[in-house]
């Protein structure tokens, strides 16, 4: 295996291994009480011993021997960057994992820092960052480092009233700026002033989390906090000559999303978390930034401790069956040092970051005990360490220097926010504004590890993040000798197997073994993340559900809302035909009556005035004509019977001069009526004379008005009445 030093030095990330110390007396002998039939836990890991001339006297090599339970797995080991033992104190880690580098770097060179921790859960990856109630974690230590490397040159925004507007106006991440005491005053109103609080345990709030109202109360004045261990005696050289602002933000990336743990809601409607996107700005077109933050400017030790208590309160952190303040989101805490030159202009700000991330501890659901939206967020928890396995395999596999392209780090939040600005930028230069080469950041990852914890999650955490890795045969009898010593057994006798190759092929049956236990872990977060998937499809099909039930609903309503405007108007249309019917009646109606009223009242006949002598010998004639065919039918009947001599047909006498009178006179209607009357009494059954009859000039112009009437209509009745 080679050397740790020579392969981190081609590595994203420095890797450092914690060993957590055993719990203490008593909380073994409460384990043991409780479940006494539980085996002593088994250390299954030990440290190889320093090569002194080589390694600086720190040991840098594990060996993981499995525990002796029904399934044998071969025994692996590990390299790392360094190894610290149970017996490590969080100064010991301060020292010696390169935090102190990491800060000069930010400080001095403008190199952003990545310091973060890996571990199953429980494993002491919190401690290790944000401390105990006792000492102070490595964030602390750093925020300590910088603030008194920084002393005399960190500007306070309340002696300068132009430092936020002017942070504001270079920030590229569209994010909020605001100064510590107004961020605080905010959030505590006049708590900042109470005094005497009681320390509270690092944020424990339980698994059916809502954000608390304002105002709330400051978790732990700053005094309150502990100051140990002690780093006076260590400082990083700030740049001479130039003035610094240092700007903190805090995110937390939970069921692959981010969200702002220090917007705190300042009121009961904002209670729902908005969720914000890493994405390139405006301002940062070939750098991915959180969008949105919330920025608090610091202008002390103690203001950046307590935005950190603040934002810790609003972190996700629940019981489970193996931690009972697990973090179930990963935590970012980033502290911006901006440095410009003294008096420099405004728009003169440069700088880099140090983020510190507390990555949520990734854990087996059986151990863990959890189930509904907690074990969901350990499906999301676990993919996303998977994936960030993946990521740090490529480091160690990849020796030649890291290419982006080959990092698969665009899989999830997590490896994204971790790699994305890992590599150098190219420098960019644009018509309005030129973009700073960036230098690589550089990165620590502190893996913390349980030697009595699970072995199977452990092994799993160390396999990805190890800097290097060896299988090896184990010398203790184990499975493969076990079932190739059985086989020798059943070799017929007379044969035996040669010994080499026994052991080739026990290496290959360990090789096997471990890949079977590898592809076992595999499984089981495939198992968390299928639970998850499922949960997601039920809830899906149940929202789907409801929805088809909605539009169902829905459609009742519309259909019923449309049938009961059909029959409005229905009827409406019923009405108003009616009514148009009814009057159309009234009008026909009136229109008889009216003809019956003109009928009634005679006929209006405009004659043409004739020639009366014409007119009277043509009567003359016609008179005369009747009268032979009367004579000559009179004749014809009696020459039919010449018995019974006829009745003479009473012809009634048509006076010459009552026609006269009426062709002469203008009032003469009635008396001509009359003769016509008279004429159409004559019994004239033959049809020539009927036709003859029918063609007197009188008849045809009565017949004629009478159509023309049938046609009129209203207007001209009423001129016709009125002519
Ligand atoms: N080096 C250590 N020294 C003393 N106590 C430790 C150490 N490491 C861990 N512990 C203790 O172990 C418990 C669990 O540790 P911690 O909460 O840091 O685990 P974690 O890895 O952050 O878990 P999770 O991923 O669930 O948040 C805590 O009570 C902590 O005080």
């Amino acid at each position: 295996m080679e050397a740790p030093s020579k392969l981190s030095s081609t590595s994203l990330f420095q890797v450092y291994l914690r060993l957590r110390p055993p719990p203490s007396p008593l909380v073994t002998l409460t384990q043991q009480s409780l479940y006494p039939l539980l085996p002593p836990p088994e250390r299954w890991l030990t440290v190889e011993p320093p090569i002194r001339e080589v390694q600086d006297g720190m040991p840098t090599h594990i060996m993981l021997n499995p525990p002796s339970d029904s399934r044998k797995r071969a025994i692996e080991k590990f390299a790392f960057t360094k190894v610290f033992e149970e017996q490590a104190e969080q100064i010991d880690i301060f020292r010696e994992t390169g935090v102190v580098p990491l800060v000069e770097g930010v400080i001095g060179e403008g190199r952003d820092g990545l310091l973060a921790t890996l571990g199953v859960t429980g494993s002491g990856k919190s401690h290790t960052i944000l401390g105990s109630k006792s000492q102070r974690g490595l964030t602390q230590l750093s925020l300590d480092l910088l603030y008194r490397s920084l002393d005399n040159c960190t500007l306070q925004p309340s002696s300068h009233p132009s430092l936020i507007v002017s942070l504001a106006a270079t920030d590229t991440s569209e994010s909020q700026i605001l100064s510590a005491s107004t961020f605080l005053d905010s959030v505590y109103g006049d708590g900042l002033q109470e005094s005497n609080r009681s320390r509270a345990p690092t944020p424990m709030i339980d698994s059916n989390y809502t954000p608390s109202a304002p105002k709330r109360r400051l978790p732990q004045r700053p005094s309150a906090l502990p100051h140990f261990p002690d780093i006076s005696d260590i400082s990083v050289p700030a740049v001479s000559n130039a003035e610094y602002a240092i700007v903190v933000s805090m995110y937390e990336v939970y069921n692959d999303r981010i969200f702002d743990l220090l917007a705190v809601p300042s009121n009961q409607k904002d209670l729902r978390r908005r969720h914000l996107l890493f994405k390139s700005t405006e301002g940062s077109p070939n750098r991915k930034v959180v969008a949105g933050l919330r920025k608090v400017v610091c202008g002390s030790y103690e203001e950046a401790l307590v935005v950190l208590e603040t934002g810790l309160i609003e972190r996700r952190v629940a019981g489970t069956g193996s931690n009972s303040v697990s973090s179930r989101s990963h935590g970012f805490f980033c502290v911006e040092v901006k440095k410009r030159p003294r008096g420099g202009m405004a728009s003169s700000w440069t700088g880099a970051t140090l983020t510190i991330v507390d990555l949520a501890g990734s854990e087996r659901a059986r151990n863990a005990k959890t189930a509904g939206a907690t074990l969901a967020e350990a499906g999301k928890i676990n993919e996303s360490l998977m994936y960030l396995g993946q990521c740090l395999q490529m480091q160690s596999d990849s020796q030649d220097g890291m290419k982006p392209s080959l990092v698969p780090f665009r899989q999830c939040k997590l490896t994204e926010l971790l790699f994305c600005n890992s590599f150098p930028s190219p420098s960019h230069h644009s018509i309005h504004q030129t973009h700073h080469h960036r230098n690589a950041q550089k990165a620590i990852m502190i893996v913390t590890a349980d030697p009595l914890g699970d072995f199977n999650a452990t092994s799993q955490i160390l396999r990805y993040s190890a800097l290097a890795r060896e299988v090896t045969v184990p010398r203790i009898p184990s499975v493969s000798s076990t079932i190739f010593g059985g086989t020798a057994g059943r070799v017929p006798s007379g044969q035996t197997s040669p010994t080499a190759a026994t052991h080739t092929d026990e290496a290959v049956v360990e090789m096997a073994f471990s890949e079977i236990a590898r592809l076992n872990e595999e499984v089981e977060i495939l198992n968390v993340r299928l639970a998850a998937e499922e949960g997601r499809r039920k809830e899906a099909e149940e929202n789907w559900q409801r929805a088809e039930e909605r539009a169902e609903a829905i459609e009742i309503e519309i259909r019923e809302e449309c049938w009961s405007e059909m029959e409005r108007r229905l009827d409406e249309e019923r009405r108003r035909w009616m009514g148009a019917w009814g009057e159309e009646a009234d009008r026909n109606d009136e229109h008889l009556d009216r003809k019956l009223e003109i009928l009634s009242k005679g006929i209006q006949i405009h004659e043409d005035p004739i020639d009366q002598t014409a007119y009277t010998a043509e009567l003359e004639t016609e008179n005369e004509t009747l009268r032979c065919k009367l004579e000559a039918l009179e004749r014809e009947l009696q020459c039919r019977s010449p018995t019974k001599s006829p009745k003479k047909a009473k012809v009634p006498s048509l006076n010459l001069s009552d026609i006269r009178v009426a062709a002469g006179s203008d009032s003469g209607n009635g008396t001509l009526a009359s003769a016509f009357q008279k004429l159409n009494g004559l019994d004239l059954t033959e049809p020539a004379e009927c036709r003859s009859l029918g063609k007197t000039p009188g008849k045809k112009i009565r017949k004629l008005t009478a159509r023309r009437w049938d046609l009129m209509d209203e207007n001209e009745m009423d001129a016709f009445e009125n002519y």
